[in-house]
């Protein structure tokens, strides 16, 4: 039934041959979504034929399903797709030569981290030059089910009423059992999902690399990493709670990642964060979680949306100047976030909105204020992409530009801040499928 969607290739365009999918809906095994509220919706099972639990979310996302199920900040989540045909393109071999200068990686992290995915219809053929292998294998081999054949715009219409809501994955027998109480449902928020996804121990990525910047990993997305060493950063990764305060004339710079669950849990990094905000003057920036942790650590309130933003198509609006941002512009960015830092009036002293949601007027950017002598950006949506827009990928440019000069100016006593603006700045890629 699915090779209406697929494009009928020549013989001799051998490197886009399609490749029928090893494993999925062969047994036709039944699968379902039962969600807390007392809803289910039923189809077939592909994928890791297991049973589940999870908060359901959906992404408004057209493609990069790869990159999306990779994001570490998908952790303990049912992912619900809206564009209806999932799959088509495969999924390509994930590992890349290691070196100095490499994350490792071609998707966002090592293997799928979302705990199932929710689609209307899983493409059973698959069309790439880089893939090696089906949606429906992958998740077998990471223990992921997946569902198909279900109407996911119904289910994405009630979450977007109700609000993300705990679910659970029945495959196979389950099926048939009662669907769970409502006391039984597991909610990934309550547990520390970073301390799973961060690293354990810090590491260097391009020790050649001119100026130092120090990562504070709450589940970073591998494009992060690549964003800045691409710009010929000296990464080094710590993990999440490592008190940054004990090593940081070291470093030329500190950058917060993206990650996984509630921002209250990683309050140990806030409380760091605010001594290092209060005594150094370096350049700080943060993505997402990042961002929420400066945001708290600033004195603004984090809460929950009803359903967040997840999707590439979410257009944010420049309050202000800043590097490659011109106020009055709108961006188009990438999301994935459950949680947003409280607009409030007046913003703590020395800071100021950055960005504002077009659509929902959500906080989606502060920064440090030109009076407050502090270099320091959070953004809520993703510049790095993987997948999505590019729009905002010259953040990067800036804030390495940014640390740069501040390094520069702290060796040669020149004021070089003045130059930011003149660094040579790498062309956006064409938006792309993979990274
Ligand atoms: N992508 C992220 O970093 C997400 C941040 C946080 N876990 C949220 O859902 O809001």
């Amino acid at each position: 039934m699915l090779t209406r969607y697929l494009i009928r290739l020549p013989q001799t365009c051998r490197g886009l041959a399609t490749h029928a999918s090893a494993g999925s809906l062969s047994a036709a095994i039944p699968a379902a979504l039962h969600l807390k509220t007392g809803q289910t919706f039923t189809g077939k099972s592909f994928g890791a034929p297991r049973s589940v639990w999870g908060e359901t979310v959906f992404s408004t996302s057209i493609t990069s399903y790869t990159e999306s199920m990779t994001d570490p900040s998908y952790r303990g989540q049912i992912l619900v797709f809206t564009t209806p045909l999932i799959g088509n393109y495969g999924v390509p071999l994930n590992t890349t030569p290691k070196d100095s200068r490499d994350v490792g990686v071609v998707l966002e992290s090592k293997g799928i981290q979302c705990s199932a995915i929710i689609v209307t219809d899983v493409a059973e053929k698959y069309s790439h030059h880089s893939a090696v292998e089906s949606l429906a294998s992958w998740c077998n081999r990471y223990g992921v089910p997946g569902i198909t054949g279900v109407d996911t715009r119904a289910i994405t219409r009630l979450l977007r009423d109700q609000g993300t809501t705990l679910g659970r994955v029945a495959v196979g027998p389950d099926v048939s059992s009662p669907a769970p109480d409502a006391n039984e449902y597991w909610d990934p928020t309550t547990e520390n999902l970073v301390d799973q996804v961060s690293t354990k121990v810090p590491y260097v990525i391009n020790p050649n690399g001119d100026v130092k910047i120090a990562v504070l990993d709450f589940g970073a997305k591998a494009n992060i990493l690549r964003s800045l060493i691409r710009r010929n950063a000296c990464i080094t990764v710590l993990p999440w709670n490592f008190n940054f305060n004990e090593v940081r004339d070291e470093f030329d710079g500190l950058f917060l990642t993206n990650g996984p669950g509630d921002p209250q849990q990683c309050m140990e990094a806030a409380r760091n964060l605010r001594s290092t905000l209060a005594e150094w003057n370096r350049p700080v920036f943060g993505i997402c979680m990042g961002h929420q942790i400066i945001g708290i650590a600033a004195g603004l309130d984090a809460y929950r949306m009803t359903f967040g933003n997840r999707g590439h198509n979410q257009p944010v609006l420049a309050l202000a100047s800043s590097g490659s941002i011109k106020a009055g512009r709108v961006y188009v960015t990438s999301q994935n976030h459950q949680y947003a830092l409280k607009l409030q009036d007046p913003f703590p002293a020395g800071w100021e909105p950055f960005f504002i949601n077009c659509n929902d007027s959500s906080v989606e950017g502060i920064k440090s204020t030109a009076e407050s002598g502090k270099k320091v950006w959070g953004v809520q949506f993703h510049p790095e992409s993987a997948g999505g827009p590019l729009d905002t990928i010259e953040m990067f440019t800036d804030f390495v530009a940014e640390c740069r000069a501040d390094m520069l100016e702290r060796s040669t006593g020149i004021d070089l801040q003045s130059h930011v603006g003149m660094v040579t700045r790498e062309s956006p890629r064409p938006i792309a499928v993979a990274a």
